[in-house]
């Protein structure tokens, strides 16, 4: 068994800074893990890469090839991926073996978890080479300062998760930037009525309708649960682990064995 975090969310909201922080908190605690770059665009790296798209296939040459900007390039390169998920991804993974832990960076494109399956084939192949997957979602929480923008999020992050069907953490991450912490404190676990009652107000009345819809598939899948991530602060990397851990059921080998002893027991 092989465990993955699949590292995605909107452009800029801190994935390949969030990648390298783990992995220094890993490198710190002597704990192994490898990061994956998945996006084709990407050009510096503060992590060792352990897998590499850029390998597979060059944007500029797709850029330049196909007279395509760098949105449409970067789909190209994903699709190219998708297509060659059996060549390339079974191969590069066989360098991993049981129990290795593999983090992938994924490139920013809402689009990539939206509606192009390209991700959801991905995990699906990951799936069946037999590794544990979990949906880390960040959002910037420069991005959350009222209600209508904390809801968008959600639906992004929504969108994400009943495509690809894993297990899934949201993550409000670039906590040191924000001044007003109370109120962003206010949306890591809101009252899904607060919410409603706040969105009411901000918009026109024609609207009630359709808010109260809104909160409740938020608050039905879940939704409305993040995890403030803060850089400086080495316990808030370590708890963002745990629970990561927790829904990829790693580190649990020990505690499953110990449940299959007291269940033959009570037999
Ligand atoms: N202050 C602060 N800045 C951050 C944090 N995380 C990321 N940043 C900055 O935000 C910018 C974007 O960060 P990246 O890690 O490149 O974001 P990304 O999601 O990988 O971006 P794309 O790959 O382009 O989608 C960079 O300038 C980072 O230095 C954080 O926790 N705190
Ligand atoms: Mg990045």
């Amino acid at each position: 068994m092989g465990y993955a975090q699949l590292v995605i969310g909107p452009a800029g909201s801190g994935k390949s800074t969030y990648c390298s922080s783990l992995y220094q908190h890993c490198e710190t605690t002597r704990r192994t893990i490898h990061i994956v770059n998945l996006d084709p665009a990407a050009e510096n790296f503060d992590y060792p890469v352990a897998m590499d798209i850029r390998e597979l296939i060059s944007l500029d040459d797709v850029m330049e090839e196909l007279g395509l900007g760098p949105n449409g390039g970067l789909m190209y390169c994903m699709e190219h991926l998708e297509e060659n998920l059996d060549e390339w991804l079974t191969e590069e993974l066989e360098n991993y073996l049981d129990d290795d832990y593999l983090v992938f960076d994924c490139p920013g494109q809402i689009e990539l978890f939206s509606h192009v399956p390209v991700l959801k084939n991905f995990v699906e192949h990951l799936r069946r080479t037999n590794f544990n997957v979990c949906v880390v979602y960040l959002l910037d929480s420069q991005f959350i300062t009222d209600v209508t923008k904390f809801i968008s999020g959600c639906m992004a992050s929504l969108s994400a998760m009943v495509q690809l069907e894993l297990p899934h953490v949201n993550i409000l991450s670039k906590m040191d930037l924000v001044t007003n912490k109370k109120e962003v404190e206010n949306y890591l676990n809101p009252e899904p009525h607060l919410l409603l009652a706040e969105l009411n107000q901000r918009m026109a009345p024609q609207f009630q309708k359709l808010n109260k819809s809104l909160i409740e598939v938020v608050d039905q899948y879940s939704m409305v649960s993040f995890i403030p991530l803060d850089l400086r602060k080495e316990s808030s990397i370590q708890y963002i682990l745990s629970q990561i851990d927790n829904c990829i059921q790693y580190g649990e080998d020990a505690d499953v064995k110990v449940k299959d002893f007291d269940q033959e027991e009570d037999d």
